[in-house]
Protein backbone atom coordinates (compact mmCIF):
# COMPACT_ATOMS: atom_id res chain seq x y z
CA UNK A 1 0.00 0.00 0.00
CA UNK A 2 1.22 3.08 -0.87
CA UNK A 3 2.61 5.30 2.39
CA UNK A 4 1.51 8.56 3.60
CA UNK A 5 4.26 11.13 3.46
CA UNK A 6 4.49 13.78 5.60
CA UNK A 7 6.87 17.11 4.47
CA UNK A 8 7.29 19.02 7.84
CA UNK A 9 7.86 22.92 6.55
CA UNK A 10 7.27 23.29 3.33
CA UNK A 11 9.88 25.58 1.78
CA UNK A 12 12.17 25.28 -1.09
CA UNK A 13 13.42 21.50 -0.56
CA UNK A 14 10.04 20.73 0.20
CA UNK A 15 8.28 21.20 -2.95
CA UNK A 16 11.28 20.14 -5.01
CA UNK A 17 10.94 17.07 -3.62
CA UNK A 18 7.06 16.23 -3.77
CA UNK A 19 6.67 18.38 -7.11
CA UNK A 20 9.42 15.17 -8.64
CA UNK A 21 7.38 12.83 -6.21
CA UNK A 22 3.84 13.95 -7.87
CA UNK A 23 5.62 14.43 -11.37
CA UNK A 24 6.58 10.87 -11.37
CA UNK A 25 2.81 9.58 -10.39
CA UNK A 26 3.06 9.55 -6.70
CA UNK A 27 -0.70 10.01 -5.39
CA UNK A 28 -1.40 13.36 -4.09
CA UNK A 29 -3.69 12.01 -1.86
CA UNK A 30 -0.90 10.41 -0.01
CA UNK A 31 1.24 13.94 0.91
CA UNK A 32 0.86 15.88 3.26
CA UNK A 33 2.87 19.54 4.00
CA UNK A 34 2.56 21.72 6.79
CA UNK A 35 3.02 25.66 7.02
CA UNK A 36 2.75 28.15 9.55
CA UNK A 37 1.20 30.60 6.56
CA UNK A 38 -2.44 30.68 5.58
CA UNK A 39 -1.26 32.19 2.18
CA UNK A 40 1.41 28.91 1.65
CA UNK A 41 -1.09 26.39 3.09
CA UNK A 42 -3.92 27.69 0.09
CA UNK A 43 -0.79 28.19 -2.70
CA UNK A 44 0.69 24.89 -2.13
CA UNK A 45 -2.76 22.88 -1.80
CA UNK A 46 -4.08 24.47 -4.82
CA UNK A 47 -0.99 24.34 -7.09
CA UNK A 48 -0.08 20.86 -6.29
CA UNK A 49 -3.03 19.11 -4.88
CA UNK A 50 -1.66 17.98 -1.55
CA UNK A 51 -3.44 18.16 1.65
CA UNK A 52 -1.77 21.33 3.89
CA UNK A 53 -1.87 21.41 7.32
CA UNK A 54 -0.93 24.02 9.68
CA UNK A 55 -0.54 21.46 12.68
CA UNK A 56 2.54 19.57 12.47
CA UNK A 57 1.51 16.96 15.29
CA UNK A 58 -1.43 16.27 13.19
CA UNK A 59 0.87 15.57 10.24
CA UNK A 60 2.99 13.21 11.79
CA UNK A 61 -0.08 11.55 13.32
CA UNK A 62 -0.96 10.78 10.05
CA UNK A 63 1.96 9.81 8.26
CA UNK A 64 4.22 6.32 7.42
CA UNK A 65 6.98 8.77 6.63
CA UNK A 66 8.09 12.19 7.87
CA UNK A 67 10.42 14.22 5.82
CA UNK A 68 11.74 17.05 7.80
CA UNK A 69 12.53 19.93 6.02
CA UNK A 70 12.68 22.99 8.33
CA UNK A 71 15.78 25.19 8.80
CA UNK A 72 18.61 23.47 10.48
CA UNK A 73 18.66 25.85 13.34
CA UNK A 74 14.48 24.98 13.39
CA UNK A 75 14.69 21.49 13.72
CA UNK A 76 15.47 20.82 17.68
CA UNK A 77 12.50 23.29 18.61
CA UNK A 78 10.36 21.90 15.56
CA UNK A 79 10.63 17.83 16.67
CA UNK A 80 10.12 18.38 20.42
CA UNK A 81 7.48 20.09 19.71
CA UNK A 82 6.05 16.97 17.95
CA UNK A 83 7.66 14.40 19.65
CA UNK A 84 5.56 12.36 22.20
CA UNK A 85 3.23 12.17 19.10
CA UNK A 86 6.23 9.99 17.62
CA UNK A 87 5.32 5.88 16.50
CA UNK A 88 8.39 3.69 16.78
CA UNK A 89 7.00 1.96 13.31
CA UNK A 90 7.46 5.58 11.25
CA UNK A 91 10.94 6.47 9.45
CA UNK A 92 11.72 9.78 9.53
CA UNK A 93 13.72 11.55 6.96
CA UNK A 94 16.03 15.06 7.38
CA UNK A 95 17.28 17.15 5.01
CA UNK A 96 19.13 19.32 6.83
CA UNK A 97 22.18 20.30 6.32
CA UNK A 98 24.71 19.97 9.45
CA UNK A 99 22.27 18.47 11.39
CA UNK A 100 23.80 14.87 13.02
CA UNK A 101 21.45 11.50 13.19
CA UNK A 102 22.58 11.54 17.12
CA UNK A 103 20.98 14.74 17.61
CA UNK A 104 17.53 14.47 15.52
CA UNK A 105 17.18 10.35 17.46
CA UNK A 106 17.98 12.66 20.65
CA UNK A 107 15.40 14.92 20.24
CA UNK A 108 12.76 12.04 18.77
CA UNK A 109 13.39 11.05 21.56
CA UNK A 110 12.70 7.52 20.80
CA UNK A 111 14.39 4.29 18.39
CA UNK A 112 13.27 5.07 15.35
CA UNK A 113 14.64 4.55 11.78
CA UNK A 114 15.99 8.22 10.88
CA UNK A 115 17.82 8.91 7.62
CA UNK A 116 19.62 12.07 7.04
CA UNK A 117 19.68 12.83 3.30
CA UNK A 118 21.62 15.61 1.39
CA UNK A 119 19.18 16.58 -1.70
CA UNK A 120 19.60 18.85 -3.86
CA UNK A 121 16.72 21.02 -5.78
CA UNK A 122 16.99 19.90 -9.47
CA UNK A 123 15.08 17.37 -7.82
CA UNK A 124 11.82 18.92 -8.37
CA UNK A 125 12.27 17.76 -12.58
CA UNK A 126 14.00 14.34 -11.45
CA UNK A 127 16.98 15.57 -11.93
CA UNK A 128 18.29 15.31 -8.36
CA UNK A 129 21.07 13.97 -6.43
CA UNK A 130 20.84 13.04 -2.89
CA UNK A 131 23.41 11.67 -0.63
CA UNK A 132 21.86 9.51 2.10
CA UNK A 133 23.18 7.65 5.83
CA UNK A 134 20.72 5.54 8.20
CA UNK A 135 21.09 5.21 11.86
CA UNK A 136 20.90 1.84 13.36
CA UNK A 137 17.19 1.68 13.55
CA UNK A 138 16.10 1.57 10.21
CA UNK A 139 15.64 -1.64 8.35
CA UNK A 140 16.92 -3.15 4.94
CA UNK A 141 13.65 -2.89 3.71
CA UNK A 142 12.99 0.97 5.12
CA UNK A 143 16.72 2.04 2.91
CA UNK A 144 15.18 0.25 0.01
CA UNK A 145 11.99 2.12 0.46
CA UNK A 146 14.34 5.28 0.96
CA UNK A 147 16.30 4.76 -2.18
CA UNK A 148 13.05 4.00 -3.81
CA UNK A 149 11.70 7.76 -2.94
CA UNK A 150 14.74 9.55 -3.84
CA UNK A 151 15.21 7.19 -6.84
CA UNK A 152 11.49 8.82 -8.30
CA UNK A 153 13.02 12.52 -8.31
CA UNK A 154 16.96 11.55 -9.75
CA UNK A 155 19.37 9.83 -8.28
CA UNK A 156 21.11 8.79 -4.95
CA UNK A 157 23.88 7.34 -3.05
CA UNK A 158 24.29 5.54 0.22
CA UNK A 159 27.51 6.56 2.15
CA UNK A 160 28.76 4.39 5.19
CA UNK A 161 29.75 7.64 6.79
CA UNK A 162 28.53 9.98 8.24
CA UNK A 163 31.39 12.31 8.18
CA UNK A 164 31.15 12.18 4.03
CA UNK A 165 27.76 14.54 4.67
CA UNK A 166 29.85 17.29 4.60
CA UNK A 167 31.28 16.37 1.38
CA UNK A 168 28.04 15.68 -0.28
CA UNK A 169 26.82 18.80 0.70
CA UNK A 170 29.72 20.29 -1.17
CA UNK A 171 29.56 18.32 -4.52
CA UNK A 172 25.83 18.09 -4.91
CA UNK A 173 23.53 19.75 -2.28
CA UNK A 174 24.81 23.09 -2.38
CA UNK A 175 26.60 22.77 -6.37
CA UNK A 176 23.47 23.71 -8.31
CA UNK A 177 24.18 27.08 -6.79
CA UNK A 178 27.82 26.92 -7.83
CA UNK A 179 26.73 26.08 -11.79
CA UNK A 180 23.82 28.82 -11.18
CA UNK A 181 26.67 31.68 -10.72
CA UNK A 182 28.59 30.29 -13.37
CA UNK A 183 26.07 30.76 -15.62
CA UNK A 184 24.98 34.07 -14.39
CA UNK A 185 28.88 35.29 -15.02
CA UNK A 186 28.42 33.94 -18.59
CA UNK A 187 25.17 35.51 -19.29
CA UNK A 188 26.50 38.66 -18.15
CA UNK A 189 29.59 38.34 -20.55
CA UNK A 190 27.40 36.90 -23.34
CA UNK A 191 25.70 40.63 -22.48
CA UNK A 192 28.22 42.76 -22.52
CA UNK A 193 29.55 41.31 -25.47
CA UNK A 194 26.07 42.46 -27.72
CA UNK A 195 23.78 39.33 -27.11
CA UNK A 196 20.84 39.18 -25.82
CA UNK A 197 19.96 38.18 -22.15
CA UNK A 198 17.51 34.85 -23.75
CA UNK A 199 20.29 33.77 -26.51
CA UNK A 200 22.85 34.64 -24.12
CA UNK A 201 21.13 32.07 -21.36
CA UNK A 202 20.21 29.18 -24.18
CA UNK A 203 23.51 29.08 -25.36
CA UNK A 204 25.47 28.94 -21.68
CA UNK A 205 22.92 26.88 -20.21
CA UNK A 206 22.53 24.40 -22.88
CA UNK A 207 26.36 23.90 -23.35
CA UNK A 208 26.22 23.28 -19.15
CA UNK A 209 23.57 20.62 -20.01
CA UNK A 210 25.50 18.97 -22.82
CA UNK A 211 28.73 19.05 -20.97
CA UNK A 212 27.27 17.47 -18.02
CA UNK A 213 24.81 15.20 -19.87
CA UNK A 214 28.60 13.87 -22.01
CA UNK A 215 30.19 12.92 -18.31
CA UNK A 216 27.10 11.30 -17.05
CA UNK A 217 26.79 9.18 -20.65
CA UNK A 218 30.15 8.78 -21.83
CA UNK A 219 32.70 6.79 -20.54
CA UNK A 220 35.67 9.27 -21.61
CA UNK A 221 37.89 10.84 -19.03
CA UNK A 222 36.96 14.45 -18.34
CA UNK A 223 40.00 15.91 -19.56
CA UNK A 224 39.76 14.02 -22.84
CA UNK A 225 36.22 15.66 -23.41
CA UNK A 226 37.86 19.00 -23.00
CA UNK A 227 40.99 18.37 -24.93
CA UNK A 228 38.41 17.15 -27.78
CA UNK A 229 37.23 21.02 -27.59
CA UNK A 230 40.61 22.53 -27.17
CA UNK A 231 42.29 22.66 -30.57
CA UNK A 232 46.04 23.97 -30.61
CA UNK A 233 46.32 27.34 -30.94
CA UNK A 234 42.51 27.74 -30.81
CA UNK A 235 40.05 30.12 -29.03
CA UNK A 236 39.26 27.23 -26.00
CA UNK A 237 42.60 26.97 -25.04
CA UNK A 238 43.27 30.87 -24.50
CA UNK A 239 39.77 30.63 -22.13
CA UNK A 240 41.21 27.19 -20.46
CA UNK A 241 44.74 29.31 -20.19
CA UNK A 242 42.65 32.42 -18.40
CA UNK A 243 41.28 29.99 -16.16
CA UNK A 244 44.63 28.39 -14.91
CA UNK A 245 46.00 31.92 -14.62
CA UNK A 246 43.68 32.17 -11.87
CA UNK A 247 44.29 29.13 -10.57
CA UNK A 248 40.79 27.79 -11.46
CA UNK A 249 41.45 24.74 -8.99
CA UNK A 250 42.30 26.90 -6.09
CA UNK A 251 38.64 29.00 -6.71
CA UNK A 252 37.13 25.86 -6.55
CA UNK A 253 38.80 24.14 -4.00
CA UNK A 254 38.27 27.07 -1.41
CA UNK A 255 34.91 27.24 -2.47
CA UNK A 256 34.19 23.95 -1.36
CA UNK A 257 35.92 24.11 1.80
CA UNK A 258 34.40 26.92 3.03
CA UNK A 259 31.03 24.87 2.44
CA UNK A 260 32.66 21.97 4.08
CA UNK A 261 33.36 24.07 7.04
CA UNK A 262 30.33 25.56 7.36
CA UNK A 263 28.29 22.18 6.99
CA UNK A 264 30.59 21.08 9.88
CA UNK A 265 30.11 24.12 12.19
CA UNK A 266 26.00 23.92 11.93
CA UNK A 267 26.87 20.14 13.18
CA UNK A 268 28.58 21.57 16.42
CA UNK A 269 26.02 24.59 16.86
CA UNK A 270 22.87 22.05 16.24
CA UNK A 271 24.40 19.51 18.28
CA UNK A 272 22.22 17.67 20.69
CA UNK A 273 25.10 16.82 22.65
CA UNK A 274 26.15 20.57 24.15
CA UNK A 275 22.91 20.62 26.12
N1 LIG B 1 17.35 24.70 -0.65
C1 LIG B 1 18.21 23.74 -0.97
O1 LIG B 1 18.77 23.70 -2.08
C2 LIG B 1 18.52 22.65 0.01
C3 LIG B 1 18.07 22.71 1.30
N2 LIG B 1 18.37 21.70 2.18
C4 LIG B 1 17.85 21.75 3.53
O2 LIG B 1 16.45 21.86 3.44
C5 LIG B 1 15.94 22.52 4.60
C6 LIG B 1 14.97 23.59 4.17
O3 LIG B 1 15.63 24.50 3.31
P1 LIG B 1 14.78 25.38 2.31
O4 LIG B 1 13.65 24.59 1.79
O5 LIG B 1 15.74 25.98 1.37
O6 LIG B 1 14.23 26.49 3.32
P2 LIG B 1 12.82 27.25 3.28
O7 LIG B 1 12.94 28.40 4.23
O8 LIG B 1 12.43 27.51 1.87
O9 LIG B 1 11.79 26.16 3.88
C7 LIG B 1 11.64 25.90 5.23
C8 LIG B 1 10.16 26.08 5.55
O10 LIG B 1 9.89 25.62 6.87
C9 LIG B 1 8.84 26.44 7.36
N3 LIG B 1 8.76 26.31 8.81
C10 LIG B 1 9.58 26.84 9.74
N4 LIG B 1 9.18 26.49 10.98
C11 LIG B 1 8.08 25.72 10.82
C12 LIG B 1 7.18 25.08 11.72
N5 LIG B 1 7.35 25.17 13.05
N6 LIG B 1 6.17 24.36 11.21
C13 LIG B 1 5.97 24.27 9.88
N7 LIG B 1 6.77 24.87 8.99
C14 LIG B 1 7.81 25.59 9.44
C15 LIG B 1 9.19 27.82 6.88
O11 LIG B 1 8.08 28.69 6.90
C16 LIG B 1 9.70 27.53 5.47
O12 LIG B 1 8.66 27.65 4.53
C17 LIG B 1 17.14 23.09 5.36
O13 LIG B 1 17.34 22.32 6.50
C18 LIG B 1 18.29 22.95 4.36
O14 LIG B 1 19.52 22.69 5.02
C19 LIG B 1 19.08 20.60 1.79
C20 LIG B 1 19.54 20.49 0.52
C21 LIG B 1 19.35 21.52 -0.47
O1 LIG C 1 22.73 26.36 1.82
C1 LIG C 1 22.29 25.51 2.58
O2 LIG C 1 22.58 25.51 3.78
C2 LIG C 1 21.42 24.39 2.04
C3 LIG C 1 22.07 23.05 2.20
C4 LIG C 1 22.51 22.65 0.83
C5 LIG C 1 21.87 23.61 -0.06
N1 LIG C 1 21.25 24.54 0.61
Amino acid sequence: MTQSIAFIGVGNMARAIFSGMLASGYPADKIIGTSRTPEKRNYYHEQYGIAMLADNDMAVNQADVVVLCVKPAQMQAVIEDFSAHVRDDQLFISVAAGVELDSLAYWLGKSVAIVRSMPNTPSQLGAGMTGLIANEYTTEAQKAQVSELFSSIGHSVWVEDEVHMHTVTSLSGSAPAYFFRFLEAMIKNGKEQGLDEKTSRALASHAMLGAARMVIELDDPIAQLRNNITSPKGTTEQALLSFEASNIDKIVADAMTACVNRSKEMASNFSAKKD
